[in-house]
């Protein structure tokens, strides 16, 4: 047990009954949350603002986390994760930086514990499956009580939280004369940026807007974003992709957007054991043989096996283990990805699945 002579405590209490103490920084308080981790050697405020970690405490696998600072690389307004967990902090130094990463948790009151054997944490998720965790930060140890943490992680129910909550809109952006409505359940910044650099004008819209609003923008093209949570728990943004499809507007699934379009026309997402997350995942692209180096950030994957009988076809497959990781459909001007093609953070390889999407759109939704 390592507590630290100076500066405040920290406890990081996994469901399993794992205790590990660590040196506290950002902000003070308890926080809960379903652990999870990102091979990911670097973007960590991209990471930190992905709308997509809500609800999640994040464990960094590389050794060294903050040594660049903040650099105003956000991919939404605030930081998402309920928690950092990390090997060591360092001080930073860089130009870009505007503050400490310390100082940027403090000040939004995210808690962080350095000092983890990260890799020890990782095995046990990787042994057991992702699991609830809680984290707490105090000035003084005595504060902390570790059997409070362990009922609170026993008592977490990670796939029964409702986390989806746009992270952008309203807004229009861009002034292409092909208009696309992102559909807003927790979109990262970066998808926005490809769509706008591709001369699109682009409206984003919270999803509860419903399809007779989404519609009423007469949309050449719409992007079903990305997403934190159970996608199976969403029936209400099940039942919107639906009707999208059902419009013939050619469609691009990001991530959640993926699983959504899989769903609603009848395929199965299941839960992964410990899940993608991290920004060098090789995935083959099917309908060329071409190998791409992507970032991801998913805990629950199509079930390929679901796919008959649906149109659905797999288009994009992950090189290590096999997962689905993308659709197109027999008849529909569709094309989903199950990786983040915008990478932020990571390699932008993929991207061509945005110029492919705007050619569906240019080609008026015949593909
Ligand atoms: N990045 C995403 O959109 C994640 C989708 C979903 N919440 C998952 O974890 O699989």
């Amino acid at each position: 047990m390592l507590v630290p002579e100076e500066g405040p405590a920290a406890v990081l209490a996994l469901k399993d009954g794992t205790v590990i103490w660590g040196r506290g920084f950002g902000g003070a308080g308890t926080r809960v949350g379903e652990v999870v981790f990102t091979t990911a050697m670097n973007g960590y405020t991209e990471s930190l603002t992905d709308p997509s970690y809500r609800g999640q405490i994040l464990v960094i696998t590389h050794p060294l986390v903050g040594n660049y600072g903040v650099p105003p690389d956000f991919e939404s307004r605030r930081i998402q994760v309920e928690g950092l967990v990390i090997a060591a902090l360092t001080e930073p130094s860089h130009p870009r930086s505007e503050r400490s990463l310390h100082e940027w948790l403090q000040g939004e009151g995210i808690p962080g514990i350095e000092g983890v054997d990260t890799r020890a944490v990782v095995k046990r998720i990787r042994g057991s499956g992702v699991m609830a965790g809680a984290l707490s930060v105090a000035e003084d140890p005595g504060d902390i009580d570790p059997e409070a943490l362990l009922r609170a992680a026993r008592e977490f129910d990670y796939e029964s939280v409702d986390l989806v909550r746009p992270s952008l809109g309203p807004a229009t952006m861009g002034v292409g004369g092909h208009h696309v409505v992102v559909v807003d359940f927790g979109i990262k910044g970066g998808i926005v940026r490809e769509l706008v650099a591709r001369d699109f004008k682009v409206t984003v819209v919270p999803w509860s807007w419903g399809l007779k609003e989404i519609m009423s923008l007469r949309p050449d093209g719409i992007v079903v974003g990305n997403g934190p949570g159970n996608p199976s728990a969403m029936e209400d943004g099940v039942e919107l992709v639906r009707g999208i499809l059902g419009t013939g507007v050619p469609t691009l699934g990001i991530c959640l957007g993926h699983q959504l379009v899989a769903l609603a026309l009848g395929a199965r997402v299941n839960k992964m054991k410990f899940g993608h997350r991290g920004i060098n995942k090789p995935v083959r692209d099917l309908s060329t043989g071409r190998l791409s180096i992507t970032t991801h950030n998913h805990g629950y994957a199509v079930d390929p096996s679901s796919l008959d009988g649906t149109g659905l076809r797999p288009r994009f497959v992950d090189v290590d283990d096999g997962t689905l990781e993308g659709m197109v459909h027999e008849r529909m001007p569709l094309l989903t990805s199950q990786f983040h093609p915008e990478g932020s953070p990571g390699p932008r390889d993929a991207s061509y699945v945005f110029d492919e999407f705007r050619a569906m759109v240019l080609a008026g939704g015949r593909h």
